[in-house]
């Protein structure tokens, strides 16, 4: 299986996910530029978190448009899989692969610290590897990361077993219905705004995030056509 690790301008999350995948899994992952037009070869994909273009306008708007994301989109509509942490989950929505919007935290802060989450959905092919319902706690580190979206779309979400990962005890930012994560319909785009890439080491003091990239590994390897 062969990863994609997109860094555009002001990315700053790539190398972590890149070592949380080369170096601690083990797994064929290269860098690729946001200027490339092409992902043949790939299985999946991975937007990183960063402050893309400064974050300029809106939080992943103008990466949005960056020339690699027809390809990312064209991954996602193959059904391979297409994850996207913090920055990248911004990027997500902003390109219409996933529901809804990352506002402004409610405290109108930067919120850099670990929080208690629950594995809602273990039935996905990034999470296979949690128990269901299972309390891990993972990074975040954002100022946009307050999910909305509107109560329909909330219901949907909920309906189609689409939201992975809730904030349990606090919900640092605001999010509509504690929502940490979410995937698209057909389950192969995640994004989320907590780290796992920064949690995947004893040596950092948190291994939660490693059972992601190895649910990923496991089964991320999806026949498609092209
Ligand atoms: N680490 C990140 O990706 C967070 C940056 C993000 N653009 C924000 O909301 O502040």
């Amino acid at each position: 299986m062969k990863i994609a690790v997109i860094v555009f301008p002001g990315s700053n999350c790539d190398i972590d996910i890149y070592e949380a995948l080369a170096t601690v899994c083990q797994a064929n992952v290269d860098y690729v530029s946001s200027k490339q037009t092409d992902l043949t070869g790939y299985d999946a994909v991975m937007l990183p978190g960063g402050f893309s273009y400064g974050d300029y306008l809106r939080a992943g708007a103008i990466a949005r448009f960056a020339p690699v994301m027809g390809a990312v989109v064209k991954m996602a509509q193959q059904g391979r899989p297409v994850f996207g942490t913090c920055n990248g989950f911004q990027i997500l929505t902003e390109a219409g692969l996933l529901p809804g919007a990352l506002k402004r935290n409610d405290c109108q802060q930067f919120i850099c610290k670990t929080v208690p989450l629950e594995v809602v959905n273990n039935q996905t092919l990034f999470t296979s590897q949690y128990e269901e319902h299972e309390r891990i706690a993972l990074p975040i580190a954002h100022a946009d990361g307050s999910y909305y979206a509107d109560q329909a779309t909330l219901d949907d979400l909920e309906d189609h077993h689409q939201v992975v990962f809730r904030y349990a005890a606090e919900n640092p930012n605001g999010s509509l219905r504690n929502i940490a994560g979410i995937t698209n319909r057909r389950g192969n785009v995640l994004g989320m705004m907590p780290h796992p890439e920064r949690a995947v080491e004893a040596l950092l003091g948190n291994t939660d995030g490693l059972r992601l990239f190895k649910s990923l590994l496991e089964n991320g390897r999806v026949k498609v056509e092209d």
